[in-house]
């Protein structure tokens, strides 16, 4: 197993592919603590959607605890961690994953949709990153960050210009703590995934001709599966990547490089 008796943290593992790295972390030996952010409770059984979550990792025979809190906060990243320690000891690897993508032109903006977006994704990915650092640092042991960026953070989306930036600065921010951290023995890398079928982007591709469009343009046929990228993440916070930080890694069916 490549995560066996680690810890893991997964900002964002109610839903989609923080679910998946969740489970994928606990089916190679780790014990985990997911975040979500119970903001729409009561519009579709959150709940009983992260009772789902945590069950699948108990039948993996590993510990979970779930941890309500909304990342955009500096304080819910010093949450995460007291809780991951009191809970289980330590942490070794932070999944931070937790992100949003409101689609909006762009001319119309509301500053309103672009300060969530740019909180949630890139401040909350830095202080959660922040704290669980420190917190390896202190245990001495070393520890893998992986951070979900995107495909978005090398091509653009007319309807996403508040997001592919924070994508993009998720990626940057896992290279400058790839050096800000290596002295700790504290990897630092992002995944990119392209389009994969979630709630994130289920109303956008209920188009069935943009759907379609996606599907030609990907060489491998089919948009990606949460557990295509959730797989990638265990490898980059496993030992098999030991060698590697400050890299990203395209998980993605090829739709990045086809041009034509
Ligand atoms: N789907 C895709 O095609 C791609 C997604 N990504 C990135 O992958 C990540 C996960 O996306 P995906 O699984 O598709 O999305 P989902 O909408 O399926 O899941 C989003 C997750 O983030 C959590 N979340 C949202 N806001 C907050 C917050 N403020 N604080 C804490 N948790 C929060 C949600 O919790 P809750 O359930 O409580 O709302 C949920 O667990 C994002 O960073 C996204 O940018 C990157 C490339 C492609
Ligand atoms: C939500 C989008 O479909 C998805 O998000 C990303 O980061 C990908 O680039 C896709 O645009």
């Amino acid at each position: 197993m490549l995560l066996n008796d680690k810890v893991a943290i997964v900002t964002g593992g109610s839903r989609g592919i923080g679910r998946a790295i969740a489970v994928a972390c606990a089916r190679e030996g780790a014990d985990v603590v997911i975040n979500y952010w119970g903001e729409n409770d009561a519009s579709y059984g959150r709940r009983s959607a992260i009772d789902e979550v945590l069950a699948q990792i108990e039948w993996h025979g590993r510990r979970a605890i779930a941890v309500e809190g909304n990342v955009a906060l500096p304080q819910t990243g010093i949450d995460l961690v007291r809780h991951a320690v009191d809970a289980f000891g330590k942490v070794d690897v932070l999944a931070s994953n937790a992100g949003i993508c409101p689609f909006h032109a762009f001319l119309d903006m509301p500053p309103s949709v672009l300060e969530r977006t740019v909180g949630v994704n890139l401040n909350g990915a830095f202080y959660v990153t922040q704290a669980v650092a420190r917190q390896m640092k202190e245990q001495g042991t070393g520890g893998a960050i992986v951070a979900t960026s995107s495909i978005s953070a090398l091509v653009g989306g007319g309807m996403q210009t508040h997001y592919t930036p924070t994508k993009a600065g998720v990626h940057s921010l896992m290279q400058s703590c790839a050096i800000a951290l290596g002295p700790y023995g504290i990897r630092c890398n992002s995944v990119m995934p392209g389009t994969i079928a979630t709630d994130l982007n289920a109303q956008d591709l209920a188009d069935g001709e943009k759907r379609a469009y996606f599907e030609r343009r990907i060489p491998l046929g089919r948009l990606g599966a949460p557990e295509d990228v959730a797989d990638c993440v265990v490898f980059l916070a496993s030992d098999m990547a030991r060698y590697v930080t400050g890299a990203a890694l395209l998980v993605d069916g090829g739709l990045f490089v086809n041009l034509q």
